[in-house]
């Protein structure tokens, strides 16, 4: 969103005095707290589906060289002399690490373009990434011609999938799973990205449903149009799982995060039983890097434990998240994937403020590092991918400058800007991720205005760059209208009740905790999509094809989505 910032030679941005910048661990303990509270608003399966949008969009691939292969900490000593090593200093009064003597936290550079020789060094450092800038399920089909024709079956559509207990599963051989060290159950699933789509448990049961829901809808689009190839069937199957997820995505997660209202307001999304045509061929698809930084402040909502519940809602155990990363082959143990899917609507997410989950705060890599504290490591990432110091993001999100720390107050609590002026030599040093990570939230949504303000940028852009956005109308492969109606009938209780586990009760708005006008009900309740408005008149050529119209009262599709903001509007 604005021109990169790094010192010399592309290393990080220095502070306003030439020196380096605070120690981001030292940043983050004095302004995030290590704690348990539980969230009122939202339950685990928004952080399930939150996380997968982000493995959607960019690739974690960095993760393999910090975790597994380098070693920024010699002797717990800052390596400084690897220009792929950017460790974080932990000062020896640290309120956690204090009596471990660990005085480091090994970390490394993102892989760039620079590295493989696309672009010259003397242009500024930038990430490369492999997976599609978009919202486009490329977890589940995969971001390659290549990858695709390995994952299809070839027959009905379908997705290769083995049976068992009545329930596809993709082929269990992914060997990246190997890379937890602890032992390895049955299955590494052979998702279209092998690597981000096993990698968290939010992750894999997602791209589970997802996966399973392709070759539900395509097993009944077989059966509406017999004439259908395999290939109609894999496409149909795919454009409409897409659609649906996109749909999830934007009318219930981010109106949610965001607020529907704000949502509205910024047209992210839209009050309308119509087309959007806003596609805009001078937007290019693609991902900002400050949305990949700033959406870390949701790590603030990932708890550390993952609980187990039965059907009947009888909680059962709970499961160590952090353990469980690149771990999927957990979900066939016993009736792991049926409880946790349980859980995951049941269970509050860990609160979106201004506490972090001590996993993810001080041992976020498991067994695999000593230890690795998230919020710093995202904190250091926004210098990594040269972003530019907060005051430059306030003037872009119509912000006054700040000329003193003080100026701050207007959206940083008084006692964060204390410590901040502590912390930085000079306000302009103030790092964006550290300012989003202690933002007051605004109004109606759980974010601060300068995330927001990012958020909005590439919500917006991804719409309007992607000529297949389920609600354009102005392409001949756009939906009908009545498609489009169908889909907007589409939720995430829908996904979990035809494509979870063993799901047969669940709660309309099931990001939400379940509760009064949100109760947990048969999944006959839920609104689903009728899928013979996809029916081919070349299949059924007797059949009476005309396209009925949309009676008012239909207006949405999904009223449960819509009830909040209805209701906020009475
Ligand atoms: C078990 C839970 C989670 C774990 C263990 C986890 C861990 C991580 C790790 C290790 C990274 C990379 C750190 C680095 O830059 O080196 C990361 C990046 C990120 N995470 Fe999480 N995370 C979790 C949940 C979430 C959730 C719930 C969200 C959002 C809803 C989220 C959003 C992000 C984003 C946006 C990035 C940056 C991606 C990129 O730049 O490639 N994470 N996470």
């Amino acid at each position: 969103m604005l021109p990169a910032s790094f010192g010399l030679g592309n290393m990080l941005r220095q502070s306003m005095n030439g020196s380096d910048l605070p120690s981001t661990r030292l940043l983050r303990t004095k302004l995030l707290s290590d704690g348990y509270p539980v969230d009122h608003n939202f339950n685990v399966l928004a952080t399930h589906l939150g996380v997968f949008s982000f493995v959607d969009n960019v690739d974690l691939t960095v993760l393999l060289r910090y975790l597994i292969l380098s070693d920024c900490c010699v002797g717990n000593t800052p390596n400084r002399i690897n220009p792929t090593c950017i460790p974080i200093p932990v000062a020896p009064d640290d309120p956690y690490l204090r009596l471990t003597g660990i005085r480091c936290m090994n970390l490394t550079r993102n892989p760039t373009f620079q590295e493989r020789g696309c672009i010259s060094n003397a242009m500024p450092a930038e990430r490369y990434s492999v997976t599609t800038p978009l919202i486009d399920l490329s977890v589940v089909y995969g971001f390659t011609n290549e990858r695709e024709r390995q994952i299809r079956e070839y027959k009905g559509g379908l997705l290769r999938a083995e049976q068992r207990n009545g329930l596809d599963y993709p082929p269990g051989t992914a060997p990246v799973c190997a890379l937890n060290r602890r032992p390895i159950e049955n299955a590494c699933y052979e998702y279209g990205d092998a690597f981000g789509g096993n990698l968290l448990v939010g992750v894999y049961m997602t791209a589970m449903w997802f996966y399973r829901e392709h070759n539900r809808l395509a097993r009944k689009l077989a059966e509406i149009n017999p004439c259908w190839s395999d290939q109609e069937l894999f496409e149909t199957a795919r454009h409409i799982n897409i659609a649906q997820w996109q749909h999830i995505f934007y009318y219930e997660l981010m109106a949610e995060l965001l607020g529907r209202e704000n949502a509205l307001k910024a047209g992210i999304i839209y009050d309308t039983h119509g087309y959007v045509d806003d596609f805009d061929e001078r937007y290019e698809p693609g991902v900002y890097h400050e949305y990949v930084v700033g959406g870390r402040w949701f790590h603030t909502m990932q708890d550390g434990r993952t609980d187990l519940y039965s059907n009947k809602g009888e909680y059962l155990g709970t499961r160590t998240t952090v353990d469980d990363a690149l771990r999927s082959g957990i979900l066939e143990v016993n009736n792991t994937e049926a409880d946790l899917t349980q859980g995951a609507f049941r269970q509050g997410s860990h609160k979106i403020d201004y506490v972090i989950e001590p996993d993810i705060a001080e041992r976020v890599a498991s067994n695999i590092q000593a230890a690795l504290d998230l919020p710093a490591v995202d904190m250091q990432r926004g210098r990594d991918q040269g972003l530019p110091p907060y005051n430059q993001y306030r003037k872009l999100c119509g912000l006054p400058t700040a000329h003193k720390f003080e100026d701050l107050h207007d959206v940083i609590f008084p006692d964060k800007v204390e410590q901040m002026r502590r912390i930085y030599y000079d306000v302009d040093d103030v790092d964006v991720m550290t300012a989003i990570y202690s933002e007051k939230l605004i109004e109606g949504g759980y974010v601060g205005p300068t995330l927001f303000c990012i958020m909005r940028q590439n919500l917006v852009q991804w719409r309007k760059a992607d000529r297949h956005f389920f609600e354009h109308g102005d392409i001949p492969a756009s939906l009908t209208l009545p498609q489009l109606y169908e889909v907007r009938k589409s939720s995430a209780a829908r996904l979990l009740c035809d494509s979870g586990d063993r799901v047969d009760q669940i709660q309309p708005r099931a990001l939400l905790r379940a509760g009064r006008g949100n109760e947990i009900r048969s999944c006959k309740e839920i609104p689903s999509m009728d899928l013979t408005k996809w029916a081919d008149p070349q299949c059924h050529p007797k059949a009476d094809n005309k396209e009925h119209p949309i009676k008012e009262q239909e207006h949405y599709a999904n009223p449960y989505l819509w009830e909040s903001y209805n209701y906020d509007k009475k």
